[in-house]
């Protein structure tokens, strides 16, 4: 079969042609996520019965003043980390589904009660937003509180809708035209005014004012305390926060939790401070300079006239220091100051040409000036922070605030500084969310016990949905709803800035070997609308998701199995899920029943999509390592965003039916075969049955050409051994002994099984079900591990009991096994719990905690993380699970990963093979830490 996944000629036209100026507005969490509020989780206790399906939980620690908002006053600007809940009963209808799940739940036996140790929270929490204001714009700041009420609480905890920032650009305001708030608010539905903890200068200066204006009084916390803690929680729970900037090139690093310290912290905001920061919770304020981010601002403001920091920073991508500054080469005629290691291009004296010409200020370029100013301060902090860190012994230096600005030439001359005065033993390291450490400490010192002890599988780092050019500014007001979102993509739409051409981040060449060279990333990394930088996401926090207990190596864990940092990798990729997109938002809104609003939503939708794959393209570590799993998870959380909860929602019910129907045939065949061929028909059987999968473009093209049933039965058919990969013999011979011969050596059957279910239809009801039943048989008990929210045509766990029941109807060992595991509602009564059932194994389900087509393995539901713990055999099922990610996962127990490949490029880039090709791969426990890896 041909590959039809490609992209077309129109769809790579118009690809080629989007560029990143495209953005989009924060938007409300889905209805599905129901979020919550930060909690002092210590001290915790399941509260009355522990059989309870959703116990209460007592939080002795909770203090009711917990608020939403921390704010960080500084001399340039201000920070807000403010924390957002989604409305939760924004859905006023129940699935069917769903009804099904809650009347289940009810029902069921306490298998997985005792599982739950968090009370069942659905997953992903609230989330942290970051956003800035330029000081002197202090009443955007007041407006953005109060119109999204951050300001109020009832309880502490309530009140806050989850809108993110708001945009540049399009919905632009100035300061002047930004409503005032001028009065206090009077206490009203239960609501207060809260105490919000600041930090910074201004949280003195402005007391008064945010009493006055907003009714709130200040909890002054210490500003170093708060950027120390701030940086321990994020280089703790924030995975890619930290990374190197060389040459243009920026790596994140992987740190060692039992290595970060000792480190120095270098803040530069208006001035710089240097902290040596010895533990959590110890450091010391070790120097500092009044040479910093203000100066570079105040100067170049005075010397270039420059309105904002951006187009200073944006000038200095054009400048040529040479023409201020004084070089070796100018003091040596030329030449290089060898003996002691400078090049003739090293800068002498910053500034110091301007002496000896004769010349006005207006005489020389702006964009010279700028670039010198900026590699004389830049320089200059590298080289105080450098013999700091020498002062002290330390070899990890961490830049912050808001100076750098993302600004790759920036961090590129001060690594280079750390680099070339260390002689390469030093490191300089960046974090992304380098303006708010601030801000963030003072947030978290609400909750000193819960949230500063965060790790990073509870922290997910989202895509920032809202705007994904806009990176913490705020002008103009908040969007305050999803048709205003809509409104506001729409507004870009009209303004025709959708497409331009991306700009090349190819970078010149070196100038040389010694000194301060101009390092290498000038040109060509800050976009010319200078939004590239600051890209940090909205911060997702969930206590309940825990790491995989049965990873082999979860420290060196990548689930990722395609390398996105290879530029053709990710251009094929992007390309890809630019291509499948018409035919998404079509299906996406043809779920929302085709009319006028969700089309307006499915427009909003594909624009806000594109818009962050064009930012990908351009920079594509932008949001933090990138893998196609963090791709396709995009896809789903963005359609999530523009509320579209089920995209395949009917095409899963038609094809679930469609296949129940044949499925008792099917037992029946299965029955009639020995072990032996029964095994393989099984294992057969769920690779066919892969191909019913909505998210390959060539499989849907491909369901043109038959019915449900014809194409099960072509895919069958088509099955040849060996498999592209083809470990089955291995997997038989642990299953049921060599050849499946009677009084070969005893084998002892799997204790419970995992299996990590795919696509709704003939994938789960044809496949995955009938190796359920054989795994049931022999007496191991089976786990259904399903999404927790709908991806493509994947099967939500919610969704399986009613499939599972539908089965249980043709076969007796599901029904009975169904049963033991409460997952039989409608099909048995309270009578049917009376059948002994003590000795049948269990079939549950446990949903995954993720929403996505792959799994990562760092963060799965604390429910699963429990179950998994007395498993010995897992199947990963499917492409996403089995391919892109974890094919080369390894992992404490049995592992057979089955997929069909749908994809040309990934079957021969992968597998050597083609299209349609398939895998059975069969890893035993703690394969490739054992001698079996050979
Ligand atoms: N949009 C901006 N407006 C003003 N300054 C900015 C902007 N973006 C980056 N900066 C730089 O960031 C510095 C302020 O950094 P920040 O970490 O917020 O410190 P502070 O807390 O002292 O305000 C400014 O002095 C300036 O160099
Ligand atoms: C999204 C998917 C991983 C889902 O595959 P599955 O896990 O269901 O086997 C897969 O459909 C995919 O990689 N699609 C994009 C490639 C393409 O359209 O060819
Ligand atoms: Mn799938």
């Amino acid at each position: 079969m041909a590959d039809s996944s490609s992209v077309g000629p129109a769809a790579q036209e118009e690809w080629s042609s989007v560029v990143s100026a495209e953005a989009a507005t924060r938007a409300p969490p889905p209805p599905t996520t129901i979020t919550r509020p930060l909690l002092d989780l210590s001290g915790a206790a399941i509260g009355g019965s522990k059989e309870d399906h959703n116990p209460t939980i007592v939080l002795p620690n909770q203090s009711a003043e917990v608020s939403h908002f921390a704010i960080d006053l500084g001399g340039s600007l201000i920070k807000l980390v403010y924390f957002s809940r989604a409305q939760q009963e924004a859905k006023t209808t129940t699935t069917e589904a769903e009804s099904n799940k809650k009347k289940l739940e009810q029902k069921r036996s306490g298998f997985l009660a005792g599982l739950r140790r968090h009370g069942g929270f659905p997953i992903l929490g609230g989330r942290l937003h970051f956003v800035k204001f330029e000081s002197s714009k202090l009443n955007d700041c007041l407006a953005f509180i109060k119109s999204k009420r951050l300001h109020r609480c009832s309880n502490g905890i309530e009140g806050v809708e989850a809108l993110g920032a708001t945009a540049t650009a399009a919905a632009g305001k100035s300061s002047n035209s930004s409503s005032s708030p001028t009065t206090t608010m009077p206490e009203k539905n239960g609501e207060k005014n809260g105490v919000i903890k600041a930090t910074g200068g201004g949280a003195f200066k402005y007391a008064e004012l945010f009493k006055e204006k907003l009714g709130v009084t200040f909890d002054k916390e210490d500003e170093m305390q708060c950027l120390v803690s701030g940086a321990n929680f994020l280089l703790r729970a924030i995975r890619d926060e930290a990374f190197t900037h060389l040459e243009g090139h920026k790596q994140f690093v992987q740190l060692d939790q039992n290595e970060l310290f000792p480190y120095l912290l270098v803040n530069i905001g208006s001035g710089v401070s240097m902290i040596k920061v010895d533990e959590e919770g110890q450091y010391e304020r070790v120097s500092g300079t009044n040479v910093g981010g203000g100066t570079f601002w105040g100067l170049g403001k005075l010397l270039t006239k420059c309105k904002s920091f951006d187009e200073i920073l944006e000038l200095s991508q054009g400048g040529d220091n040479s023409a201020v500054d004084m070089l070796v080469g100018d003091i040596y005629g030329g030449l290089d100051y060898s003996k002691i290691g400078l090049s003739a291009s090293t800068i002498a004296s910053s500034f110091g040409k301007v002496i000896a010409e004769n010349k006005d200020l207006s005489d020389y370029r702006k964009e010279d000036i700028v670039l010198s100013l900026l590699r004389m301060i830049s320089y200059n902090i590298g080289q105080v922070a450098y013999l700091n860190a020498l002062r002290y012994g330390l070899k990890r230096i961490f830049f912050s605030g808001f100076f750098i600005r993302g600004h790759a030439y920036t961090m590129d001359t001060m690594s280079f500084a750390i680099r070339f005065w260390s002689k390469g033993d030093a490191q300089a390291m960046f974090l992304r969310h380098e303006g708010f450490l601030g801000a963030l400490g003072a947030f978290l010192s609400y909750d000193k016990y819960g949230l500063a002890n965060l790790t990073s599988h509870q922290c997910v780092e989202r895509f920032p949905m809202g705007a994904p050019y806009v990176g913490g500014e705020v002008h103009g007001p908040p969007i305050r709803d999803l048709n205003e979102k809509i409104t506001w993509m729409e507004k870009f739409m009209q303004k025709g800035i959708e497409i331009t051409a991306p700009i090349p981040v190819s970078l010149p060449g070196t100038t040389g070997l010694g000194g301060f060279e101009r390092p290498l990333a000038r040109s060509g990394s800050l976009r010319s609308d200078s939004s590239a930088a600051l890209n940090v996401g909205v911060l997702h926090l969930d206590p309940s998701l825990e790491p995989f207990p049965l990873l082999a190596d979860p420290k060196n864990y990548e689930p990722n199995t395609v390398d996105l940092s290879d530029q053709s990798e990710r251009e094929y990729w992007l390309r890809i899920l630019f291509g499948n997109l018409p035919d998404l938002v079509e299906k996406a809104v043809a779920s929302e029943g085709g009319t006028d609003d969700a089309r307006r939503r499915g427009d909003a939708f594909a624009r806000a999509f594109k818009a962050h794959l064009a930012r990908l393209r351009e920079e594509p570590a932008a949001y933090g390592k990138l893998g196609l799993a963090n791709l396709l998870e995009m896809r789903e959380e963005c359609l999530r965003e523009f509320h579209f909860h089920d995209v395949y929602m009917a095409i899963k019910e038609r094809e679930n039916e469609a296949a129940l129907t044949v499925l008792p045939d099917l037992l029946a065949e299965l029955d009639s075969l020995e072990p032996a061929a029964r095994m393989l028909a099984l294992i057969e059987g769920v690779l066919a049955a892969n191909i019913f999968d909505w998210g390959s473009r060539a499989c849907v093209e491909l369901y043109h050409s038959g019915t449900i049933i014809e194409i099960y039965r072509m895919s069958r058919n088509k099955m040849k051994r060996p498999l592209r990969v083809d470990n089955f013999e291995a997997f038989q011979k642990k299953f049921i002994g060599s050849g499946g011969n009677e009084g070969s050596e005893k084998l002892v059957p799997h204790k419970r099984a995992l299996l990590f279910v795919d696509n709704s239809g003939a994938d789960v009801v044809l496949g995955m079900l009938p190796l359920a039943r054989e795994l049931l048989r022999r007496g191991t008990e089976v786990v259904l591990v399903a999404n927790s929210l709908p991806a493509i045509n994947d099967v939500t766990a919610v969704e399986l009991p009613a499939i599972v029941a539908a089965a249980a109807k043709h076969c007796d060992t599901l029904r009975r096994a169904a049963t033991a595991g409460g997952l039989l509602v409608d099909v048995v009564g309270d009578d049917g719990l009376t059948e002994d059932v003590a000795a049948v194994p269990v079939l549950t389900v446990v949903e995954n905690g993720c929403g996505s087509p792959c799994i990562d393995f760092r963060q799965v539901s604390s429910e699963l993380a429990v179950i998994a713990q007395d498993a010995d055999l897992m199947v990963l099922e499917g492409m996403g699970r089995a391919l892109h990610t974890n094919y080369n996962a390894h992992f404490q127990c049995d592992v057979l990963k089955l997929a069909m490949v749908k994809n040309q490029r990934l079957a021969e880039q992968l597998l050597n093979g083609s299209i349609y090709d398939c895998v059975c791969r069969y890893e035993p426990a703690n394969y490739g830490s054992s001698a079996l890896a050979n």
